[in-house]
């Protein structure tokens, strides 16, 4: 049992070292990650600024977080895409495309998120 919750907890740190790694290696990469990062600086602290409630807050956090995930999934797509296929392919494109898509859908929740909490200060 302690031999498990010992290889447990190794493999935990090493999936933190390793995250760690990757959001280092795409913010040193990516200046769309950087913007992100400091449209959700503004948006967190736009969320505690404003009158919200704990779940509007949470709310707009946590979309800012998954915004965040879908870029670095955006950016392993594309990585694992120029490995493979450097070259022009119709599926190199859809694979890029999706990717793209994905980060777009997350910003648009999110905006809706604040669209709609903001409508609510609005008018309530
Ligand atoms: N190997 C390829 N084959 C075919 N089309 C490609 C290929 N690489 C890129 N493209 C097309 O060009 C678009 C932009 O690709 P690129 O790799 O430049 O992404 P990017 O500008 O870094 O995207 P992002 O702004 O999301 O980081 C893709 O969405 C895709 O439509």
């Amino acid at each position: 049992m302690i031999s498990w919750l010992g290889a447990q907890m190794r493999r935990i740190g090493w999936t933190c070292v390793w995250s760690w790694r990757g959001w280092i290696a795409a913010w040193a990469t990516e200046p769309a990650l950087r913007q992100w990062s400091l449209a959700n600086l503004l948006s967190a602290a736009a969320a505690f600024w404003l009158p919200l409630t704990p779940a509007e807050r949470g709310l707009i956090l946590a979309l800012g977080i998954l915004l965040l995930a879908a870029e670095l999934m955006n950016t392993a797509i594309e990585s694992v895409v120029n490995l493979v296929s450097p070259e022009a392919h119709p599926l190199a494109a859809k694979a890029k495309d999706c990717g793209s898509a994905c980060v777009a859908l997350a910003a648009l929740a999110a905006g809706i998120a604040w669209a709609v909490v903001l409508w609510g200060l609005w008018t309530g």
